[in-house]
């Protein structure tokens, strides 16, 4: 009889990170997830104006391991370097705030990275799962519209804290672990002019009460689109004050902060779009790397394990992989 695959439900980055550890041992396995692509929050959004990083800006590397594999990704063609002209802004005032930092963005999405990862790996997309259930040797998922998935020799969750929650009840103390990470909100808003505007700044860090962060989509490597168009994120605490705002009144309100921020004229835009992410990131850091019961066999792995960061995510991966692996 041949081995039962692993169920791995989430296709972000750790999911993909665990996925592609697990095939390259020599495991079958298939990932599941909700949305109609690979990504989740490091995905790129099509646009009528193009692509859009609406989610994660870029990443950086500290650990050795992540740093050898974006090495790798940038040979694959899937990532490049991005040296925007950086500017901070701290109580209305605007200055430069160039640093040394290296910094990496999908080339030419963010979503190449995961889209590469993913390559022929078996997946179901548009598929939500609801519940993880184990026999008395294997699992069972069910998803949101009752359809059952399975037999599967392990579970790997790799989706936010209070998603994975409910999908991990089989094991209470990692359902508790996971239900216990409070994760914040960002509201993120692109907006996309005409006429370039006036200005060299290409990513500002902001310290103020609405925005946090202001990136020019068109300064990173490889993207397209006619407009010059801009992504605003909202600080966790004003994203949470205005969760349930209309988006045209979020849009509103973080144009206006852009425009007050910015040394420079900025007309009325010709292209808008929200999006709220409800789990952008954890509200604190933890150290526990990946959740393990190794005895039913059940993993959860995702940025909310570590640093809340992309690098935090694909270590978080590699990690539910390597215990995996060292529990057959
Ligand atoms: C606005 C914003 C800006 C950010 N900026 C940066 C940045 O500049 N640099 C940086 O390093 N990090 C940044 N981050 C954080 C970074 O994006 C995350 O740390 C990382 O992408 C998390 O990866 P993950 O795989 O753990 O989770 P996710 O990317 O959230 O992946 C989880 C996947 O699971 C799927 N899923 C969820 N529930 C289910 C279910 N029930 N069934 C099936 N599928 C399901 C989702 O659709 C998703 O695809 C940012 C995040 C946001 C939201
Ligand atoms: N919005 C979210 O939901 C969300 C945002 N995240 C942001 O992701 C980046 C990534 O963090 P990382 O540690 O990998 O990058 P940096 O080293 O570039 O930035 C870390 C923070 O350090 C400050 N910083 C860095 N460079 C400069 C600079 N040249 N001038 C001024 N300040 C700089 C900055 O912090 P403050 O804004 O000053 O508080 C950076 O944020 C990071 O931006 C996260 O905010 C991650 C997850 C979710």
């Amino acid at each position: 009889m041949s081995q039962a695959p692993i169920a791995i439900i989430g296709t972000g980055i750790a999911g993909l990170s665990a996925a592609r550890a697990l095939h390259d041992a020599g495991l079958p396995l298939h990932l599941f997830d909700k949305s109609r692509g690979s990504g989740g929050r490091m995905a790129s959004k099509r646009s009528d104006v193009g692509s859009l990083d609406l989610g994660a800006q870029y990443f950086t590397t500290r650990d050795r391991r992540f740093s050898e594999t974006v090495r790798q990704w940038q040979a694959e063609g899937w990532v490049d370097q991005w040296s925007p002209t950086l500017f901070q802004s701290r109580g209305g005032q605007l200055k430069s705030s160039a640093d040394e930092q290296l910094r990496w963005v999908g080339q030419p999405t963010m979503s190449a990275i995961t889209r590469g990862l993913l390559g022929e790996l078996p997946v179901t997309f548009s598929c939500r799962i609801t519940e993880v259930f184990r026999g008395e040797h294997q699992w069972t998922l069910v998803d949101a519209t009752g359809t059952s998935h399975g037999p599967f020799s392990h579970v790997i969750v790799a989706v936010p804290a209070p998603q994975a929650a409910a999908l991990l009840s089989s094991a209470p103390k990692l359902a508790s672990a996971a239900a216990s990470v409070a994760m914040e909100p960002t509201w993120s808003v692109a907006l996309g002019f005409a006429m370039p505007l006036s200005t060299t700044l290409e990513g500002c860090f902001v310290q103020d009460d609405a925005l946090d962060w202001v990136a020019r989509n068109r300064s990173k490597p490889g993207r397209d689109g006619q407009l010059d168009t801009w992504v605003l994120h909202g600080t966790s605490e004003w994203s949470r004050h205005h969760l349930d705002l209309p988006k045209d009144a979020v849009i509103e309100l973080l144009h206006g902060a852009f425009a007050e921020l910015i040394d420079c004229v900025v007309p009325a835009p010709e292209f808008t779009l929200a999006h709220r992410w409800l789990y952008a990131r954890p509200s604190q850091a933890h150290e526990w790397n990946a959740l393990t019961d190794a005895r039913l066999g059940l993993y959860a792995c995702g940025d909310w394990c570590l640093s809340g960061r992309v690098e935090g995510a694909w270590l978080s991966g590699q990690e539910a992989a390597r215990r995996l692996l060292e529990n057959l």
